[in-house]
């Protein structure tokens, strides 16, 4: 048996910004996704947090056939069938996905299912690969699924820790502690549907849209020297900057945008939304009152501890 265990990331700052080049700072986890792979007669795929809207069912052979279920499934999928197109191999397997979380919530979750599988199912047929390769990997196959997309969240869920993402690629691990407390409540739409909003948003307004990301690089590369500096007003003045400027590219939610203005006002440090947006997660320095307005708006708290550890893959002889 195969067990894997991926951090979930929080994303700092930088996100929508990084797709189109810019760079960003997000951080792995005490969150984990968990993956089992286990010798199977066939491949079956049994995830615990992933529900489906709408169902249309073959009755003679209980098969599930709609279109829902292949998009809920499609990171999933996508994976395991890299396997098959790129190493000729294919390897029945019952693949269990444990998530602490639910999908779809600014927390990358679709990174980290595709990371676990990436590593996971490599090692069922015989390859070790580095967190590096697995990394790059999985960037490919999520770049794959939505059209659109960065390095960012396979990575930090591949390498762990506190990673910033420079302009034009690459990356480097930052030293340096950031306590945040966050939580999440339901999106409306996917991080692929999102993507896609921002890019129309860019192909209307050219310069606008140029302009606006420009800026929220200009935000993170001041954070990474606040970070390193362990500057919190800074850091903290900065994500309330990002946060705006994210609002401009309308990828906040009302709920999410009162709240933030809300701890500016009551004297927080820092919070902004984190992830695709629609919802989804918000991150805010660490503070008491963070999990009392988080709560206001339903939101669950998650363990936002950093995972200095990326990626871990065990075999495990039953
Ligand atoms: N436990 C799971 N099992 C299988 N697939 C999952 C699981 N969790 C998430 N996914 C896949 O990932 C998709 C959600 O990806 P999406 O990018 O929208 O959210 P996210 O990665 O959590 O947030 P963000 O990209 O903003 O960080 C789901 O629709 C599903 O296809
Ligand atoms: C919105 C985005 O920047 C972060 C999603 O967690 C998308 C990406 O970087 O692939
Ligand atoms: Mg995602």
């Amino acid at each position: 048996m195969i067990e894997v265990e991926v951090p979930l990331k929080l994303t700092l700052f930088g996100e929508h910004a990084v797709v189109y080049g810019e760079p960003a700072i997000a951080m792995a986890i005490n969150e984990k996704m968990k993956i089992k792979i286990v010798p199977y007669h066939k491949m079956v795929l049994k995830s615990n947090s992933l529900s489906i809207k709408g169902i249309k069912v073959d009755l003679e052979e209980m098969k599930l056939e709609s279109e829902e279920t292949s998009r809920v499934l499609s990171y999933a999928l996508s994976t395991i069938n890299f396997f098959e197109k790129e190493y000729g191999t294919r390897k029945n397997a019952l693949i269990e996905i444990e998530s602490p979380v639910d999908p779809s919530v600014g927390l990358g979750t679709s990174a980290a299912v595709i990371v676990g599988i990436v590593g996971g199912y490599s090692r069922y047929l015989g390859y070790e690969l580095t967190r590096e390769e697995i990394a790059k990997i999985s960037h490919k196959i999520e770049l794959t699924v939505q059209g659109l997309g960065s390095r960012m969240d396979t990575y930090t869920t591949s390498l762990g820790g506190l990673i910033y993402f420079p302009k034009g690629g690459g990356y480097e691990k930052i030293r340096g502690e950031i306590r945040i407390t966050a939580g999440y409540i339901r999106r409306i739409a996917t991080t692929a549907e999102i993507l896609k909003r921002v890019k129309s948003l860019k192909e209307k307004n050219p310069d606008l849209f140029n302009d606006l990301i420009s800026s929220i690089g200009k935000t993170v590369n001041k954070a990474k020297i606040a970070i390193e500096k362990e500057d919190e007003e800074e850091i903290g003045e900065l994500m309330y900057v990002n946060h705006g400027l994210l609002m401009s590219l309308g990828v906040t939610l009302p709920p999410i945008d009162n709240l933030v203005s809300t701890a500016k006002i009551l004297g927080l440090k820092g919070c902004k939304i984190s992830g695709g947006g629609g919802g989804g997660s918000t991150v805010c320095l660490e503070d008491e009152r963070a999990r009392i307005l988080l709560s206001t708006i339903g939101a669950k708290i998650v363990d936002a501890r950093i995972s200095q550890e990326g990626v871990t893959i065990k075999e495990i002889n039953q």
